[in-house]
Order: structure tokens, then sequence, then C-alpha cells
């Protein structure tokens, strides 16, 4: 699958595949990199480290009218993902001439910088700790008469930020910092001997051309950006917005909790689309008039709010917004949904529900088991419960405060939920009968919710096995390969498929000498996608206070906003998706809380 539909509008990749053709005709570094066919085609083999390099050097040259040298041993930038992370900070900060940036490891190419003051004059700070990359990089910015708006400077490795910041006498405040930052923890995941790629993902369609003191560090890039968040905490506003980069989308979710750890309350992240590979982007800041734009990618999977038109019912509760969010709030509670009141108006009311464990299926399926309690011999249950011993005291009241507890042979099991399968199966754990008081009441209880069982059978949420079938799985978790995007032909990684007549001088082979790859890069899987929804919605909604979200539960199977609306003489529930392991879970949810509605 290509991803250029979701590459950023703005990158001049996104519609515009650069000409092998024209760019073989027009350099001759890059021709002798290239081979051609019979009919023309021009050929480019992404395997190999020195045609990504003549590639990238030409493109810099053509579309950027800059002159960069890329050293042999060093990482070769892609363009389109450089620009697409570009795109991505003027949507935050704005375009205009008069930003300041920081990039964090620069790289021999000072890719970024160069980049970024070309199109927009933007001013940087560029850090780069090895010493032949700095060296390099502040060539490349002599070169193309750019010092006046790019300082390149070595860094420690001891700090990311602080001290470049606090050394830098050419502006006090930043608007951002951006960083791609080393991704690896060690030589072997480097190598791809340990990986964090699922197995079942084709190997990368383009050669790594990073050195390990370029994609190598202690933790790797978790530890890496997690030190930028510890160093952005007593930085704060001297960096209007903190960026970086990410090659894994696992790395995103302990980065976000990080965050939380350290009460950064607004953070927003991102898709980086091109050719087959996609990167994350993560942003945070400390200043409550920086908006995160939507990311096109999520953007694309957006499906309406579940809606239901509350019926008016008896008049046990009021038929207003307020008093019925309540009654609900008290049910989703009662099951232990965290519920987190958002924007309220007269006529409407948002709450954000977070769930740690499927309890709403659960105690369906033990209202049944009590219904059949009931049904099956209550008096030789009461029988049974009378024979209670007094050794058994103590377990008893224990299993008696327990709700779960039900009878079966002759004993009382617990009916636990199996979080491994997602709180749907239950596990039974013998333990002694109950006394007699407590058996009448859930005797009672379960008389009583026999009705709402019934209301269960509805529809396809809840269903009778509660399947979730959550593939959790996360194929996306890229190992990164440097000279990962391929530029426009998505689906060809080393041909551009165009037909010609022209027949290039000097072309290294024939098309038949050079092995063509089709693999298949990293493409992200449908499952990917399903797992982080608008979370430009999760930040409105962490911004709000950090305490709140710090009762929140840490780890979540259901992330989703209620909102009870009026509409003229009706009231509308809705549910949208934020986040979790599944859809289907939100949809269970919905049916609870419908149920709930259909008896006041
Ligand atoms: C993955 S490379 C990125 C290079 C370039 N920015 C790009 O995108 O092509 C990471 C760079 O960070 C540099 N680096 C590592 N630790 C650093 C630190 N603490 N401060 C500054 N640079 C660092 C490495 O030497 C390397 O050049």
């Amino acid at each position: 699958m290509s991803l250029n539909k979701y590459m950023h509008p703005r990158n001049r990749y996104k519609n515009a595949k650069p000409s092998f053709l024209q760019l073989a005709l027009k350099y001759p570094d890059f021709r002798a990199m290239t081979t051609q066919d019979e009919s023309g085609k021009v050929f480019l083999d992404f395997k190999n480290a020195d045609a990504l390099r003549a590639l990238t050097r030409c493109l810099l040259k053509e579309d950027f009218d800059l002159t960069v040298e890329l050293p042999m041993d060093r990482l070769v930038p892609t363009l389109p993902l450089r620009l697409n992370y570009i795109h991505w900070l003027e949507d935050i900060v704005g375009a205009d001439e008069t930003k300041w940036g920081i990039d964090i490891g620069t790289g021999a190419s000072c890719v970024y910088p160069l980049l970024a003051s070309k199109m927009n004059k933007w001013n940087f700070l560029a850090t780069e700790s090895d010493a032949e990359n700095l060296y390099h990089a502040q060539k490349n910015v002599a070169n193309n008469n750019l010092s006046h708006l790019i300082n390149v400077k070595g860094a420690s490795d001891e700090s990311i930020l602080t001290s470049s910041v606090q050394s830098f006498t050419g502006t006090d405040v930043f608007d951002f910092c951006m960083c791609n930052p080393p991704f690896f923890a060690d030589h072997m995941e480097a190598q791809g001997l340990v990986t964090t790629r699922s197995d079942d993902r084709p190997e990368a369609g383009s050669v790594s051309t990073a050195s390990p003191q370029e994609c190598i560090v202690a933790g790797g890039e978790v530890a890496f950006v997690r030190q930028m968040i510890e160093e952005s905490t007593v930085l704060r506003e001297k960096i209007r917005v903190y960026t970086s980069m990410l090659g894994k989308k696992s790395s995103l979710a302990q980065l976000k909790e990080e965050l939380r750890h350290q009460k950064v309350t607004k953070f927003s992240t991102t898709e980086f689309c091109q050719g087959k590979t996609m990167r994350w982007g993560l942003a945070w800041t400390f200043d409550s008039s920086v908006t995160f734009p939507r990311s096109q990618f999520e953007a694309r999977k957006a499906k309406p709010p579940l809606f239901y038109v509350i019926p008016k019912g008896s008049s046990n509760v009021e038929y207003k917004v307020h008093e019925l969010a309540r009654y609900l709030r008290q049910h989703l509670e009662s099951i232990k949904v965290h519920c987190y009141q958002g924007k309220q108006a007269k006529s409407y009311t948002s709450i954000t529900l977070t769930a740690a464990e499927n309890t709403w299926c659960h105690q369906r399926r033990f209202r049944r088991q009590q219904q059949k309690l009931t049904s099956e011999s209550p008096v030789k249950c009461q029988q049974q419960a009378s024979q209670v011993s007094r050794e058994g005291k103590d377990e008893v009241s224990k299993a008696s405060e327990d709700t779960n507890c039900v009878k079966d042979g002759g004993k009382f099991v617990k009916l636990c939920s199996n979080n491994e399968d997602n709180g749907v199966t239950e596990r039974k754990i013998s333990c002694p009968d109950k006394k007699l008081s407590d058996i009448n009441t859930n005797l009672k209880r379960s008389l009583d919710d026999s009705l709402e069982v019934e209301h269960l059978k509805t529809k396809r949420q809840c269903t009778e096995s509660c399947e979730e079938t959550l593939s959790l799985k996360d194929t996306s978790t890229n190992t990164r390969s440097e000279s990962d995007t391929t530029i426009g032909n998505a689906n060809n990684n080393n041909c551009e498929a165009k037909k010609s007549d022209i027949v290039l001088p000097e072309t290294k082979a024939n098309i038949t000498d050079v092995n063509i790859s089709k693999k298949n890069n990293s493409a992200p899987s449908e499952d990917d996608s399903q797992r982080k929804e608008s979370i430009d919605i999760e930040s409105e909604v962490i911004s709000s206070t950090s305490t709140e979200v710090l009762s929140q539960p840490k780890e979540y199977i259901l992330k989703c906003v209620m909102r009870l609306k009026r509409s003229e003489e009706n009231i509308n529930l809705e549910l949208e998706w934020l986040d979790g392991k599944s859809r289907e879970l939100m949809h269970q949810v919905f049916t609870f809380l419908k149920n709930k509605l259909a008896q006041i």
C-alpha cells in the first residue's frame, strides 16, 4: 500500500514524482547510478547506498538549489520524510520568517535547517555530538551561504537541549525544537538481529545508510526522547513547542506515558506517510495557546459517533441533559468506568469514559449465572447455605461481600474476568458457601436484573459470546532503515515505471543486470491504524487538568467521549471513539447505556 496519498498536502513530492529520466539527463553523478532498459525506463537500485546518495544530492540541487556533500559513511536523508516533518512544524508554529528552531542531531547533511531556511527563511541552532558530522554540517551551511540563518554547534552526549539552549546567545526563546533521534538501543537491533518488526512484515526495501554513532544510543529512541521530555520540564517556555520524530509506533505509547508522568498536559502525535514507510511525530508544549493540527492519516478513518435518541421514560429520572448524564455516570462508575467531566452547557455535557477492563460483559454474564441459579433451585441453595461451618466464617463473609460469587455444584464460585480474553471469559474460583442472607440478596438482585438481560439481547452489541477479536500485534513497530523513503513511485522501489524513447549515455548496466527488489517496505497495517484515534481530542481532554488525568486508569482498554445534547424536544446520546483495543468495546458500552436508559 502506498502511503503517498497521506503525505502532507504541501509536500512537493506528494503529486509530482521526480522524473529519474530528467534527473539522469541533467546530473551525470546520478546517471552513473541508474540503468535503462530497452523501452527507455530508468531504474535506480534502492539497495545501493551510493545510488541513494546520488538521488538525494541531485534532488536537493534540482528542487531546493542546495549543494550538499554527503559523506560516504554517514546517513543519507530521504527528502519526502524530511519535508513532511517540516510542513507539520509549519502547521503548528506558522511558516513566517521570524521563527527560531533547534535541530537536535543535525547530521552531516544538516538537512532540516538547510531545507527549512531555504523554504521559510527560518533561523536555526543546529546541534551535533559527532565530530565528523559537525564538520560536514558546518561546511554544508557555509557552502550554501546560509551561515546568517543557521548556527551549527557541537553538543555533548550528556545534555540534549539544556546546555545548548543556555549557552546560545542568538535568541532568548525558540519557537520549536525538532529531532530525528538515534533510534536503536544497540548493535544487535541496528543490524536487525533483534527486531521490533513483526515476523510477517516484509524486510525493508532500501538499504540503511546510518553509521552506528548516528543510529545507536543507550535505550534507543525512547530513552533519548524521554531525556528531552525531562529537560523540557526545566526549560519549559524557553522552547514553545518540543517535537521529535519516532521510528517505532510502539515508542509513542511509552513517551505519552512519560509526558503524563511529567504532568505535561498538552501533547499531540502525527504520522509521517511517504512511499511504503511511516514514521511518527510527537509534539508537546507548556504554552496553552498552541494548537496542534489533526493528522490526515487519522482523519481518514474518523467515523461518526454512535447515536441514540433517548426515549422519554417514566419520571424516575427527569428528561434533562444533566439529570440523565448523572444517572448514566452513576451506572458507569458502578462498573468501574472512569468518568471525566468535560465541557458543559445548559443543554450539553461531555464526559470522557476510560475503562481499564471489560466490566460490562462480565456483569452481564454474572447476571445470567444468577438468573440460572434462581430458576434452578433457590430452596436448595438456601438449604446448602444454612450448613455454613464456623471455620469457614471469615471466607464466607468475604464471599458474601463479593457480588461476583455464585453457586456452582454445592460451592460458591467466583466469576473472574480473564483479562487475556479481554474480560469476556470467566474463570471459576471455589470459595465456601455464603450465608443465607447474602444468598437472598443475590437472588433478589438476579431477579431484578433478569429484566435487563432481556434488553441486553438486543442488536449486535454485547452478543452472546461477547467476542473480541483483538489482534494486538503491533505490526508497525518499524525498525528503521534510514533510506527508507521512496521518492514518488512507492510501488516500484527501485524503478521509475515510465516509458521513454530517450536513451541515456553511460548508464551503468542493462536492467537485466539489476536485482529489482519488489519487496514492500514497512507499511502500517489496519490493526495499527485502529489502535489510535483523535489524539487531538485526547490532548484537548488531557489539557483540562492534570490531576484528573492521573486518576484515570493508566492502562485502559477503552477511552471514548459520551455526549448528551438536547435537540429540540429530544435528548441525544453520542459515544465517540478516542482510543482503545477495539471499537466493539465501545459498541458494548453503548448498549449498556441504552439499556440503562430503557429502565427509567
Ligand atoms: C538519526 S541521525 C539524524 C541526522 C539528521 N537530523 C537527519 O534527519 O538526517 C541522529 C543524529 O543525532 C546525533 N546525536 C546523537 N546524540 C546527540 C546529542 N546528545 N546531541 C546532539 N546530537 C546528537 C548523531 O550524531 C546523529 O548525527
